[in-house]
């Protein structure tokens, strides 16, 4: 019988006309990492010729300095990207084996520092407990001292304190560090809407791409296997850079030239979520989480359109796109917060449900909500979004979470 692994890989191939429709470099990264590719064995051989390590030396006369990589975050996900990363670097010459990840401390119930948690037990036991991050990952408290010759620079918090930490930044990175983020997320300003890759490269004056798609972070802890999507504005060398460094056997990345729309994608996929969980406390069944679903993607690619029209209709078939939206509106903490909303019949505020179910993980879903309602009452497109709008105002009580089929099967008035 064939494996998991090749059976997922002939499903893969039977929908080639899509696959081949993409990049050459998107096939011929399934065709080497899924069927010929055992676990923790992607050899530099076996890869696609942009991945080998080769592309990023620069000759023997000259030993090439070796890439350091720093995780900003170290939550839920920020621990599985720093695995994923710490795993590759030990892979690949052209990285330092080390990698270092700024947490933000706290302290422990027992007393101990999470920092020192982290060192002593190779684990965040916090934020991702029983699962080892690689011993070549250091925590680090010190945001400045975590930065402080870094090449690379992995941007991985709750969108919230981004603008808090760019700012203490400033002046403190390497100016031709490479940056990236995984953030969820927007800012906005008086100006309008900033998306937080934005608000990097701006605040930092450096390049900043971004890593999003269906990856809910405890299922890759643990080594299933997943995609995602690198978003990059002009360098594809430092995208194709970006996908050597998280690259597995099991996590499968692919470039696409289109910051904006990866982007937005993980960002309003948290609202669309937030409706999915309403949907699921007021147990309306898998047709009317289908239909929400529908609405939410229509919003999504309309609101990220008006936003920017260079966004690109192909971005919500990558797993940014409309996988993410299905796997965090079936198992996501905005869901599942948002479900325990609902059932509360107004009795718990979000803030509450999120601090006693999530324990210290936060949510981006209402806070984004929220971003989006102000974008929208400004700009005078409120008729165009009845989904994003009937979440925010469900989630600050103007509506009850009823509202979110009564309001948003409404057509828009496009
Ligand atoms: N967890 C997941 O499955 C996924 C999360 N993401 C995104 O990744 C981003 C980070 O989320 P997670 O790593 O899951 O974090 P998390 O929600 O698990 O943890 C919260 C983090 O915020 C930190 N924190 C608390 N107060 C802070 C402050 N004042 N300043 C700075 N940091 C503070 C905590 O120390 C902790 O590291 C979010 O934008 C999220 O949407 C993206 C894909 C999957
Ligand atoms: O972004 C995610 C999966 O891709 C995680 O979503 P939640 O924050 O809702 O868990």
């Amino acid at each position: 019988m064939a494996s998991p692994r090749r059976r997922l890989s002939s499903l893969l191939y039977s929908v080639s006309p899509l696959l081949l429709s993409r990049s050459s470099y998107s096939y011929s990264s399934l065709f080497h990492a899924l069927p010929f590719c055992p676990r923790l064995s992607l050899s530099s051989s076996s890869m696609a010729p942009e991945l080998q390590e080769e592309n990023y030396t620069t000759g023997p006369a000259e030993p090439p300095q070796k890439t350091r990589v720093t995780v900003v975050g170290s939550g839920n996900w920020g621990s599985v990207a720093a695995k994923l990363i710490a795993s590759n670097t030990l892979r690949l010459s052209s990285f330092h084996d080390e990698v270092r990840m700024w947490v933000f401390e706290e302290t422990l119930p027992s007393g101990e520092k999470l920092t020192d948690a982290i060192n002593r037990n190779n684990e965040n036991v916090k934020y991702l407990p029983g699962i080892k991050l690689g011993k070549n990952v250091v925590a680090d408290p010190d945001l400045e001292n975590a930065v402080n010759g870094a090449n690379m620079l992995v941007f991985v918090t709750p969108h919230q304190f981004m603008e808090g930490i760019c700012r203490r930044l400033v002046g403190k990175v390497k100016a031709d560090v490479e940056a990236i983020s995984l953030i969820k997320g927007m800012e906005v300003k008086m100006e309008g809407p900033c998306m937080i890759s934005t608000l990097i490269s701006d605040q930092l004056g450096i390049n900043c791409c971004v890593l999003m798609g269906a990856n809910i972070a405890n299922e890759i802890a643990v080594e299933k296997f997943s995609e995602a999507t690198v978003g990059y504005r002009e360098k594809k060398e430092i995208a194709q850079k970006w996908v050597q460094l998280f690259s597995t056997s099991y996590f499968i990345v692919t470039p696409v030239q289109d910051v904006e729309g990866v982007e937005l994608c993980g960002t309003l996929k948290n609202v669309v979520a937030i409706a999915a969980g309403f949907v699921d406390g007021l147990e309306m069944g898998n047709n009317t989480k289908a239909a929400i679903m529908r609405i939410g993607l229509r919003e999504m690619k309309a609101f990220s359109k008006m936003l920017f029209s260079s966004v690109k209709d192909t971005t919500f078939f990558e797993s940014c796109g409309v996988a993410d939206l299905i796997t965090t509106c079936l198992g996501g903490r905005n869901r599942k917060v948002a479900e325990a909303f609902a059932r509360s019949e107004g009795k718990r505020s979000f803030d509450e449900l999120e601090a006693e179910m999530l324990q210290g993980q936060k949510l981006q879903g209402v806070s984004t909500a929220k971003e989006v309602y102000e974008v929208l009452s400004h700009r005078g497109w409120l008729d165009f979004f009845p989904l994003f709008a009937t979440v925010h105002e469900i989630c600050i009580g103007t509506l009850p979470p009823t509202a979110i089929v009564e309001h948003s099967e409404r057509t828009p008035k496009m």
